[in-house]
């Protein structure tokens, strides 16, 4: 069985059914993140693996035991919250050994554990400041270490970085990472912001009013949806209403283009589906390849390392991304350019 497994959890507060029939098997040491939406029962479903909400049904087994039931500070988990939650009056060394001297830990051992704790989070020097003396992620690292001195079974990270400023942001997300795989600790990671999810996660749970929509590697969840909302929500999708001309040989029509897609064998001709094709997929201004269609720049987005282009397509507005280069010329509102795109990098949805 894996390490910890979250069996049928339902969350009921009132009417609002904030999380649903909730399976999830975690394995000893993996980095899984739940992404979704704004009230999508992200952190409805790590507070009960916290314990501090009760589930309405369903069990958690955490290394064999059913806690479902046990109090918080009989669990043995650590966890991180946005705001950092410092013990303002505690230094840096007291904050990182509150656990350990709640738990009546000796001395040597405290000692010990704070040194390491601040080599870990590279803050050696700093054990005698007050948070108020810390920047926003210092302290944060100092609330990671404080959650890990008492080596937890399960980090729970609750958007630990949303209240921090991008680069800092990016910069911790890293030094989590490289934290928890140091460790070889099991972490859950609640955010709503997927390039954090994908970039750190072993594993992302997608979800979406209180279900999982998908779970799966980062690889798998973006490049390989299993629903509109999960393809829609991680990235940027393009979608293009087109009518089937023959599902064997995977033609679908678009005003007067033929397109060439893969083979749709559980089509009919005649339907109407839609095309979804990420921006990176899409090329601007090349003749090569079997699908061209004609259009026209609406606006062009600098973004550093890509370039995003808004395009009309016959009345349907599309975005197609261009890497950066010094040499690159960039496109202009009212150019007149040619998208393609190889057949494999479509997909059909049906929603009929
Ligand atoms: N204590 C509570 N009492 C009543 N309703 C609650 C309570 N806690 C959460 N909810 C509701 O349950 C749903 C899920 O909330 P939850 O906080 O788990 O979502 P979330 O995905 O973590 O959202 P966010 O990213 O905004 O924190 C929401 O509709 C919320 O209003």
């Amino acid at each position: 069985m894996a390490y910890l497994s979250l069996q049928n959890l339902s969350k009921r507060f009132g009417p609002t059914l904030a999380v649903r029939d909730f399976n999830l098997e975690v394995e000893r040491g993996e980095f899984v993140s739940f992404l979704g939406p704004s009230g999508c029962g992200k952190t409805t479903t790590l507070r009960m693996i916290a314990g501090f909400e009760l589930p309405t049904s369903g069990k958690i087994i955490l290394d064999g035991n059913d806690i479902t039931t046990l109090p918080p500070n009989r669990r043995h988990i650590g966890m991180v919250f946005q705001s950092y939650a410092l013990f303002p009056n505690l230094t840096v060394a007291d904050n990182i050994a509150f656990g350990l001297k709640v738990a009546k830990r000796p001395p040597e051992e405290i000692r010990k554990t704070i040194s390491e704790m601040l080599d870990l989070i590279r803050l050696t020097g700093f054990e005698n400041r007050y948070p108020y003396q810390l920047s926003g992620g210092q302290q944060q690292r100092v609330a990671l270490a404080r959650a890990l001195a008492i080596r937890p079974r399960v980090l729970l990270l609750d958007e630990p970085l949303s209240a921090l400023d991008a680069k800092i942001r990016v910069e911790l997300r890293a030094e989590i990472r490289r934290i928890q795989q140091t460790l070889g600790i099991t972490a859950i990671y609640v955010t709503h912001d997927q390039e954090e999810a994908l970039s750190l996660s072993d594993r992302v749970v997608v979800m979406y009013e209180g279900r999982i929509e998908q779970v799966g590697t980062p690889f798998e969840v973006y490049n390989y949806p299993k629903t509109r909302f999960v393809a829609s929500f991680i990235g940027q999708l393009n979608l293009i209403p087109v009518i089937v001309e023959d599902p064997q040989q995977g033609k679908v029509r678009f005003d007067n283009n033929v397109l060439q897609v893969e083979p749709l064998p559980h089509l009919n001709r005649g339907q109407v589906v839609t095309l979804a094709l990420r921006p990176e997929e899409m090329n601007l201004g090349t003749v090569e390849g079997r699908n061209h269609l004609q259009g026209r720049v609406l606006d062009v987005m600098f973004l550093g390392a890509i370039v995003r282009v808004r395009v009309d397509l016959q009345g349907r507005e599309v975005l197609a991304d261009l890497f950066n280069e010094r040499q690159l010329t960039l496109p202009r509102p009212g150019d007149q350019v040619i998208i393609n795109f190889p057949p494999h990098a479509c997909w059909v949805i049906n929603e009929a």
